[in-house]
Parts: structure tokens; C-alpha cells; sequence
């Protein structure tokens, strides 16, 4: 079936996210182990294995969260191998994670207007000196947050404390919060876990409004449905190594993939 088919958006081609060589080592351990990718623009690039296979340490590795052993992570042709992870917010890079902690008193609107002030804290100085200027920016940001909680679909929420959201409700919100960063590319920790199947379509739903944008997502998920419908590329990792690269239905027919889910579950 081909992208236009699935109603997911051609990716054009060019590499926002860039990973060379990648190694991290625990102790013995290769938890990723020599591997390269590239994430292109537009596209929805899916990041699966069995369990221990190295998923999460390579989106902590791209994030900036824990520094590689060895290898080179560009973002748009720019080395940030050894740049923080809010240095990689500010490139374009967004991320979110399995189980989302919003702040449970604050309101929906209150979360999402706190990711955009970590935003402009840079620039506290020049705010101190131009109140106005602050004004102005603070009600574009208000308006920005409530047109991401609508794409979002949790508008009708916008001044609810976030402890009255489910789980899925949550990933909303959390897509919402990276949002306001305006990335150019989200690492999206299995957005499924955990979800109800209603909420679960919503989700799905909504990442393709995104990626139609034009945003790029690099997703992690152990949900084969929602891989296959979302993604237009797929990478298996198994034991620290990319084993298989291709469409879904191409992985799931190759012969060292299904050995790697078979020996993970043996
Ligand atoms: N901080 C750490 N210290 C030591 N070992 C670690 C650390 N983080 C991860 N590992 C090990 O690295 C390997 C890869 O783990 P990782 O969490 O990246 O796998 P995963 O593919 O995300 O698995 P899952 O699908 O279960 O989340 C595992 O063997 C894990 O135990």
C-alpha cells in the first residue's frame, strides 16, 4: 500500500536527525552497539524490538539525556553529540516520554504555557528591560498553547487540572507541551502503552495531523497496528544492533526479526 494510500504525508528526503556509529556501553554491557540511521525529513520512522533491545537508550542517546561511548548524532548536518539536551530542544528537537508527569494542580493551559517559558528564560534580561514586549509575547504564547490544546482536542479541558486526565488524555497533553517548542522533530515514547482504543485512534489521528505539518517523528512502540498504519519506515533494533530496516511489512517477514522477537520471548 503506498504512503498516499494510508493518508500518511511523502517524506521529502532531506536528514533532520542524523546517528553515526553509535555505542553506549554500561559497564560490559553494549546496550546500543554500532548503530547508524538517518530520520528524514516529513517522514514517520518507527524504532521497534524486543524488550532490552536497546530503544530507549538510543532516544535518551539522540536526546541528549546520557552522553555516547563513541559515535555522532547531527541535528540538521549540526554535531550535538555532546550538547545538553535543552541546547537540543532549541535545534528542533522534541521529545516525549512513556509515562508523561504533567504537574497535576496546574491546569492544562498553566502545563503547556510552562514548556514555552523554559523557552524564553534565555532571554530574561531582555524581558526585565521591555515589559511590553513581555506582554505581547506572553498573550502570543497563551494563544499558541490554546491552538495546540485544540489540535490537540483538549481545548474543552483548557483550564482543568491535569490530574483529571486519563492516561491517553495525557500523551495529548504532552504532544501539546513538546508542541510549544515548535521541533522540527518529536521522539515519541510508545504513545500507545497504556491507552484505551478509542483514544488510541485519537492518537494516531493526531499524529498524522502533525506529521501533515510537516513535522517528523521518530516513534518507539510495541503496537504493530499503529506502526504499520503510522509508519512509513521502520527500524528493528535486537541486543544493541539494527538488525532490519524497511517498510513494516517487509521487517515483519524478515527472517532475523523474527528470530529476535522469537528468541526474546523464548
Ligand atoms: N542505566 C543503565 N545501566 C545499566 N544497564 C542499562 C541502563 N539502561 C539500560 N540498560 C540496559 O541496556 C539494555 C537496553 O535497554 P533499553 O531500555 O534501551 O531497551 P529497550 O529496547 O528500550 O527495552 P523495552 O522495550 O523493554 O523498553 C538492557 O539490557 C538494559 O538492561
Amino acid at each position: 500500500m503506498s504512503s498516499s494510500e494510508t493518508g500518511k504525508a511523502e517524506p521529502p528526503g532531506a536528514t533532520v536527525l542524523s546517528a553515526r556509529n553509535i555505542v553506549k556501553r554500561f559497564g560490559g554491557l553494549h546496550a546500543v552497539n554500532d548503530v547508524s540511521f538517518d530520520v528524514r525529513k516529513g517522514e514517520i520512522l518507527g524504532l521497534i524490538g524486543p524488550n532490552g533491545a536497546g530503544k530507549t537508550t538510543m532516544f535518551d542517546l539522540l536526546a541528549g539525556s546520557i552522553p555516547p561511548t563513541s559515535g555522532k548524532i547531527e541535528l540538521a548536518g549540526i554535531d550535538v553529540s555532546h550538547e545538553i539536551p535543552h541546547r537540543r530542544i532549541g535545534r528542533g528537537l522534541g521529545r516525549t516520554f512513556q509515562i508523561p508527569r504533567p504537574l497535576p494542580n496546574l491546569t492544562l493551559m498553566e502545563n503547556v504555557m510552562l514548556a514555552a517559558q523554559r523557552q524564553t528564560g534565555e532571554r530574561l534580561l531582555a524581558n526585565f528591560l521591555n515589559p511590553l514586549r513581555v506582554a505581547a509575547e506572553e498573550r502570543a504564547a497563551e494563544k499558541k498553547a490554546m491552538d495546540l490544546l485544540d489540535l490537540l482536542l483538549l481545548s474543552h479541558l483548557a483550564h482543568e487540572p491535569a490530574r483529571v486526565l486519563s492516561g491517553g488524555q495525557r500523551k495529548l497533553l504532552e504532544l501539546a507541551r513538546v508542541m510549544m517548542a515548535d521541533p522540527a522533530i518529536i521522539l515519541l515514547d510508545e504513545p500507545a502503552a497504556g491507552v484505551n482504543a478509542t483514544l488510541l485512534e485519537v492518537i494516531m489521528d493526531r499524529i498524522l495531523e502533525i506529521n501533515a505539518r510537516g513535522i517528523t517523528f521518530l516513534l518507539i512502540e510495541h503496537n504493530i497496528d499503529m506502526v504499520t498504519r503510522l509508519c512509513h519506515r521502520v527500524l528493528v533494533m535486537a541486543g544493541g544492533q539494527l538488525i532490519s530496516e524497511g517498510t513494516a511489512n517487509a521487517v515483519a517477514r524478515d527472517p532475523r526479526v523474527i528470530e529476535a522477537y522469537l528468541g526474546g520471548a523464548a
